[in-house]
Formats: structure tokens, sequence, C-alpha cells
């Protein structure tokens, strides 16, 4: 199972980078990792196993983020948290093929796995977004997304880009709202 020993931190490269393409069919190795990242977030919100492995909690993972510098993600919303309707996807190859011109962030900011410090501010993101992906067996995804599910997304594609969350945070005026962002409510 994934633990947060597993998880390498602000300062390692690969959290730099762009991550390659993963390709069909998919070894096993790519198969048991994704089932495992999906595993951890599951575990990551779950109060005991959270506690019993020393796990921070998640809504997201990606690989690169486990210093395997590959395209996929894996994200966990349970339906408490997703207006009743449980969000869980693997994605491999993700990407966003289009998006709204406004923007949308959580109200409290950000934080990652990968970044053991609280950076203040708001983190501006498409609030609306169609993405396209691989599930684990090749076949193609198109989806839209918005709210909690496209922020996400949005957090965990950045990662496959060698982006961090801090880095869309206005320096002169983290805490601002810019006029064509509406918070998360
Ligand atoms: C928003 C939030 N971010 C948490 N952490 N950060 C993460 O997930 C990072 C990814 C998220 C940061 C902002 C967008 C994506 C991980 N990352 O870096 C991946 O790249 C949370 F833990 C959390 N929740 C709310 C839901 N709750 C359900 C019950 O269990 C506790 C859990 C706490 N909400
Ligand atoms: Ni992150």
């Amino acid at each position: 199972m994934i633990t947060m020993k597993d998880i390498i931190r602000e300062g390692h490269p690969t959290l730099r980078k762009v991550a390659e393409e993963v390709t069909f069919p998919l070894d096993d190795a790519s198969k048991q990792t994704a089932q495992d990242m999906l595993e951890f977030v599951k575990n990551s919100q779950d109060p005991e196993l959270a506690e019993k492995y020393d796990l921070r909690p998640g809504v997201g993972i990606a690989a690169p983020q486990i210093d395997i510098s590959k395209r996929f993600i894996a994200v966990y919303l349970s339906e408490e948290e997703n207006d009743g309707q449980e969000f869980s996807r693997i994605m491999f190859n993700p990407k966003i093929i289009s998006h709204s011109a406004g923007k949308t962030a959580l109200p409290t900011g950000e934080g990652c796995l990968s970044v053991d410090r609280k950076v203040a501010g708001i983190v501006p993101r498409a609030a609306r977004v169609k993405i396209q992906y691989f599930d684990q067996d090749g076949q193609k995804h198109e989806e839209r997304l918005r709210n909690y599910p496209a922020i996400v997304v949005q957090h965990e594609i950045d990662h496959l880009n060698g982006v961090l969350f801090f880095d869309r945070i206005d320096p002169d005026n983290p805490l601002a709202l810019p006029d064509d962002v509406e918070l998360l409510g």
C-alpha cells in the first residue's frame, strides 16, 4: 500500500518534470500502481486508516508524486463531498480539451501532499473543463466537469506538467479575489 513515505516532496526534481504519456496496452505495473493510488486516496479519507498509517488526507494524487513520471492520476470524492454523487476516477493521459473562460477557486486555498508547508492564497482554475482521458483498458472517455471535481482534476493534471498549486497564486496579492474568479461555495 502507498503511504506518506512514498510521496516525494517539494524540491524533488520529478515534481517539476513534464510526465510521459502512457502507452496501451498498459503494463500490469502501471495498472497496479494506479489502483494503489486510488486506494491511498480512499484510505487517507478513512479516519481509522489515516490514523493507523499516518496518512495526510487527500482527494487526489498524481503518479509523479510517487516518483513515477507518467501521465496518470487518481481522484476520489465521496458522495457527501460531491453533491450526493461519488466521484471516483483513475485517468490515464488526461487532457483538458476545452474550458470555460470563467474561473473558480476553493475559498480556503489549496494544499498539496508534496508540499509540507501552508501557502495561503487563491488558486484560480477554470470553473468548467471538458476533459479526455483513457481508462486502464485503453477506452477513451470525454467528460465535462465543474465545481469540486473540476478543481481537483486540474490540480492533478498540473502535477503531470510539473506545476504546483502555489505557481498559480498571485505573489503580489495572494488573497485577492480576481474579478473573473467565483469562489466555490
Ligand atoms: C480540497 C481538499 N484537499 C485535501 N487535501 N489535499 C489534497 O487532496 C491535494 C489535492 C487537492 C488540493 C486542492 C484540490 C485538490 C492532494 N494532492 O497534493 C494531490 O496532488 C483534503 F484532504 C480535503 N478534504 C476534504 C474531503 N475530506 C473527506 C474526508 O476525509 C478528509 C477529506 C479532506 N479537501
Ligand atoms: Ni498536489
